[in-house]
């Protein structure tokens, strides 16, 4: 299958006072076109720094080397202006707390429209044609009323569900998804995993999807990355890896996601049950523990 990004060598470095710390070392991976691959981390392992440095997020402080190649072309040595307008055209991102990303001055309509005119020769009429199909695409059942309304009336799971919205909308290529349902219960988690990976396969957009939760990983991705202290310690299949993972720190990893199941299980599950069946790693009702 075709590579849509190859990251090579990703080093990122921070300068604090007279020391330059590198909090990335040589990062590198692929990402093949219409799939899915998934980052997995504990806290602080650079899973964010890694889309940021692809987004071309980080501020002047940060030193950036290695090469991020995007259907060919080098992000890293892309002008601003150049990354800005490949930014949600080509390439979308989705953030963990969609509050943030909407003016809590302006309906979400009216922030919708705007951003489908910024990327298109749209009349307002067809800009609002397209946001309120975006809306129904992921779910929400009354687009009009969601399309009237402010972000403060929204649920996090509904002004996810618009941003996802959003972000499809403008057909890109690549999403980038940073723990996009980390802030959200686990039932809402569950329904919008569904229906972003049905949207993301209908139309066969590559997605980087960044997670602490092996269970959310398990559910979307194709492929995973797991990343420990700034470097990637593992890459493959998933099935792969979590059957028989190669290195000591992701097994560890998920033997601690195990322990959180079982003691799950044990709450949950009368004593004559438990003996019955053993929880597998990776069983659809284990998503969000
Ligand atoms: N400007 C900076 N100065 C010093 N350290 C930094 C700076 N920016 C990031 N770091 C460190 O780089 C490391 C990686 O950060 P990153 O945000 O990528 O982690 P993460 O894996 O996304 O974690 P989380 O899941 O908590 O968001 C962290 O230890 C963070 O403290």
């Amino acid at each position: 299958m075709e590579t849509l990004l190859a990251v090579k060598n990703l080093s990122v470095e921070v300068r604090s006072g007279t020391e330059e710390k590198r909090l990335l070392r040589d990062v590198s991976f692929e990402l093949r076109k219409g799939s899915c691959l998934g980052i997995l981390g504990e806290s602080g392992s650079g899973k964010s720094l890694t889309c940021k440095s692809v987004m071309g997020l980080l501020g002047p402080e940060y030193r950036v080397s290695g090469t991020v190649a995007y259907k060919g072309r080098d992000l890293l040595s892309l002008r601003r202006e150049e990354m800005r307008a490949l930014r949600g055209s080509g390439i979308a991102m989705i953030l963990q707390n969609p509050m943030t990303a909407f003016d809590p001055l302006l309906s979400i309509g009216s922030q919708m429209v705007e951003t489908v005119r910024q990327h298109g020769p749209f009349s307002p009429a067809e800009a609002r044609r397209r946001s309120l199909d975006a809306l129904t695409l992921m779910g929400l059942r009354h687009p009009d009323d969601v399309f009237r309304q402010y972000a403060h009336q929204l649920s996090g799971g509904m002004l996810q569900r618009v941003m996802i919205g959003l972000a499809l909308l403008l057909g890109p290529d690549l999403i980038i998804a940073d723990e996009p349902t980390t802030a959200l219960d686990t039932v809402t988690q569950d329904e919008i995993l569904k229906e972003f990976d049905r949207v993301r396969r209908e139309r066969r957009c590559s997605v980087l999807f960044v997670s602490h939760d092996l269970g959310v990983l398990a559910r979307i991705a194709d492929d995973l990355l797991v990343m420990d202290r700034g470097e990637v310690i593992e890459q493959g299949d998933l099935r792969r890896i979590c059957s028989a993972p190669r290195s000591r720190r992701t097994g560890h990893l998920f033997d601690t996601r195990l322990m959180l199941l079982d003691a799950f299980r044990k709450a949950t599950t009368p004593r004559e049950e438990r003996s019955r069946h053993e929880e597998p790693l990776l069983a659809p009702a284990a998503t969000g523990f």
